[in-house]
C-alpha cells in the first residue's frame, strides 16, 4: 500500500503533467473549516503550502485567524468564490501559482455558503485547468447543528456541500452525542453513499488522513454545468464602532439576535478590558477569547454578521448593537451592507 504522502507524486505522474495539487476545504458557516485548516497547517509535512481563504462577509476575519505559514496566502472577501467572485478565485490561484518559490500544495478554504461543485466547475473551465490538479474535496459538517439544515431554507446547500465532497469531516463530534452522530451518518450516507467520514473535535484530523489514500482521489475536475449562482439565501453585514462595548449587554443582545444572526465573528473592544477580544458565534454556540494587544491600532469593534436573507434586518441589528456601546449619543458606528 502507498504511504499517504507518497500518493501525490504517483497521481501527478498518472495525470501526465506537472500540476499543483489542490485541496478544497468547504462546509457550512461555522462548521470548523478554519479550525481544521489551522490544524493541518500546524502539523505540516515539509511541503511548501499556499493557502487561499474566502470569507462571505465584507471583512476577511479568517485571514487573521489562520496560523502563519512559510508559503503564500491570498485572502478574498466580500462575496462567495462559488458564485459572485469567481474571477477573483481564478486570479487568486494564478497569483499563488506565480509566487516564488512555487508552492507544492494549495489549500482553498471556501466561504461557508459555497457550493464545492460550483468551485470545481469554475476551476475546470478556467485557463488554470492544466496547471492545477484536484487532490481532495473535504466538507466539514457541524455535527451539532447540521441536522437542523435538513428542514431549513438552506437544505439544498447542505446537500450540495455533502454531495460535492470526496471526504466528510464530522466536527464537534464530542458535543453532538452518539444518537445525533448516528442519524447524521445515515443522512450523509444517503447523499454520498460510501463516503469516507472522519469524526473530529476542534478539527484535529491527521494531515496524512486528509491527503492519504482512504479517499477516492480524482485526477480531473468535475465537468458538471455550473448551477444557479443565486441559490444561497444568506446575507451579511459588517458592524463597526469606536466606542467600547458593555460586555454583558452585548452578550445579551447577541443571544436575542439568534433568530436572525446565525454566524458572527470579529474583534471587539470591551469596556475596561485592555486587550482585543475575538468573539465568535455559530448558531447557539458563542465564544470570547483573547484577541491580542491593540498595539498601535486604536481600540474598536468590528464584527461580520451573517444570517438568512428572510430574517436579516441590517438596520435593526445595527441599532441593537449600537445600544450596547458606552454612549449612544455620538453616532460613531458604521453599517456596511454585505453581498
Ligand atoms: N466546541 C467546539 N468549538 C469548535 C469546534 N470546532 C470549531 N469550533 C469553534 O467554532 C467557531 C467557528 O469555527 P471556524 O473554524 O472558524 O468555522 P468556519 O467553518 O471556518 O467558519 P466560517 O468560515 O465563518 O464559515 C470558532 O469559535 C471555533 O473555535 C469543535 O469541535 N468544538
Amino acid at each position: 500500500m502507498l504511504k499517504p504522502l507518497d500518493r501525490y507524486p504517483e497521481a501527478q505522474l498518472a495525470a501526465g503533467r506537472s500540476a499543483l495539487p489542490v485541496t478544497l476545504i468547504g462546509g457550512f458557516l461555522g462548521a470548523g473549516k478554519t479550525t481544521l485548516l489551522n490544524s493541518l497547517l500546524t502539523q505540516g509535512d515539509g511541503r511548501r503550502l499556499a493557502v487561499l481563504v474566502n470569507d462571505f462577509g465584507e471583512l476577511n476575519i479568517d485571514a487573521r485567524l489562520i496560523v502563519k505559514i512559510e508559503g503564500q496566502q491570498v485572502e478574498l472577501a466580500n462575496g462567495c468564490i462559488c458564485c459572485s467572485i469567481r474571477d477573483d478565485l481564478v486570479a487568486g490561484v494564478e497569483t499563488l501559482l506565480a509566487s516564488d518559490p512555487a508552492p507544492e500544495q494549495l489549500l482553498i478554504e471556501t466561504s461557508g455558503v459555497s457550493d464545492p461543485i460550483n468551485i470545481l466547475c469554475t476551476l475546470n473551465q478556467s485557463k488554470l485547468r492544466r496547471r492545477i490538479f484536484l487532490e481532495n474535496v473535504v466538507t466539514v459538517v457541524d455535527a451539532v447543528h447540521a441536522l437542523d439544515a435538513r428542514a431549513s431554507e438552506y437544505a439544498g446547500l447542505f446537500e450540495r456541500q455533502v454531495r460535492g465532497a470526496y471526504m466528510i469531516v464530522l466536527n464537534r463530534a464530542g458535543a453532538a452525542g452518539a444518537e445525533r452522530l448516528r442519524e447524521l451518518r445515515e443522512a450523509i450516507g444517503g447523499l454520498l453513499p460510501g463516503a469516507a467520514i472522519i469524526e473530529t473535535e476542534d478539527g484535529t484530523a491527521p494531515l496524512a488522513l486528509l491527503l492519504g489514500d482512504t479517499r477516492v482521489g480524482q485526477s480531473a475536475f468535475r465537468p458538471e454545468p455550473v448551477p444557479d449562482p443565486r441559490s444561497h439565501p444568506f446575507a451579511s453585514m459588517v458592524w463597526r464602532s469606536d466606542r467600547p462595548l458593555q460586555r454583558a449587554e452585548f452578550m445579551r443582545t447577541m443571544k436575542a439576535l439568534s433568530d436572525r444572526v446565525y454566524r458572527a465573528k470579529g474583534f471587539v473592544n470591551f469596556r475596561h478590558y485592555p486587550l482585543a477580544t475575538l468573539y465568535q458565534k455559530v448558531g447557539s454556540f458563542e465564544s470570547c477569547i483573547d484577541g491580542g494587544a491593540w498595539g498601535r491600532t486604536r481600540p474598536h469593534s468590528e464584527l461580520v454578521l451573517i444570517g438568512l436573507n428572510s430574517a436579516f434586518d441590517r438596520q435593526r441589528i445595527g441599532l441593537a448593537l449600537d445600544a450596547c456601546t458606552d454612549s449612544v449619543a455620538r453616532p460613531a458606528s458604521g453599517l456596511v451592507d454585505g453581498p
